[in-house]
């Protein structure tokens, strides 16, 4: 069975990712491979820098990741061109992983962009963690130090709570606790593998 996994940024996907895992599920990671997909050496990397100049490298020579995020987050077309270098590479990368995890796997693709880039129907199931804006925000801020500004201009990159909810088979609200998250994650599992039976 293949399951979509998606939410706002810090709505808790990767909380969620490792309650799936928990419960057995092999879980294929799209920020993760967004990140290996540019390691020093990669064509990756060297289409990033050819797009993008010298400028989005660090001194070790690796990704500047803040530095391409300030470019990309204040402008769409550049967003754009980011993707289309990285997103065929990430699905690539994603289509070996859950090729390798067999045919009896639980497999969940934790896709952040799962709604922007339209790929609900290609999956058994979606689930979608869901939040209001403002506990996404005061995640960032509280928890990861980010300005208001940049927290705001993710969300803003980002599909809204309802298109999101639109395309979900399984809302998983993660407005309480983490024990609150967890016993709803253990009820959607139970549902999936009863749908899969
Ligand atoms: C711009 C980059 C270098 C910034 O790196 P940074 O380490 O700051 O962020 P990280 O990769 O950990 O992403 C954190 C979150 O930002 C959001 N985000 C990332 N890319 C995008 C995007 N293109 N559009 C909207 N939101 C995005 C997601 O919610 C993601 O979970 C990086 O996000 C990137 O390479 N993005 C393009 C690839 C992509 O689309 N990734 C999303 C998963 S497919
Ligand atoms: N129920 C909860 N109560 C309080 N804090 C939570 C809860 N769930 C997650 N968090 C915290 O909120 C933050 C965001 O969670 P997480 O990293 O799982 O989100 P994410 O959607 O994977 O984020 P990103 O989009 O950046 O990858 C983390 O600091 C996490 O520890």
């Amino acid at each position: 069975m293949r399951v979509g996994l998606t939410g706002g940024i810090a709505s808790g996907k990767s909380t969620v990712a490792a309650l799936l895992r928990e419960l057995g599920a092999v879980v294929i990671d799209a920020d993760q491979l967004a990140r290996e997909v540019v390691e020093p050496g990669t064509p990756g990397l060297a289409g990033v820098v050819e797009e993008f100049g010298p400028d989005v490298l660090g001194d070790d020579g690796g990704l500047d990741r803040p530095a391409l995020g300030a470019i990309v987050f204040a402008d769409p077309e550049r967003r754009a061109a980011l993707e289309r270098i990285l997103h065929p590479l990430i699905r690539a990368r994603s289509a070996e992983l859950e090729a390798a995890a067999g045919p009896d796997a639980l497999v969940v693709h934790d896709i952040p962009l799962l709604v922007e880039t339209g790929q609900q129907d290609r999956f058994d199931a979606v689930v979608v963690v869901d939040v209001p804006e403002d506990v996404q925000v005061h995640r960032m801020v509280t928890d990861r130090g980010w300005t208001e500004e940049d927290a705001r201009a993710r969300i803003a990159a980002q599909a809204s709570r309802d298109e999101r909810r639109a395309a979900a088979t399984y809302v998983v609200d993660n407005t309480g606790t983490r024990d609150d998250l967890r016993h709803r994650v253990t009820e959607v599992v139970a549902e999936l593998r009863e749908g899969a039976r």
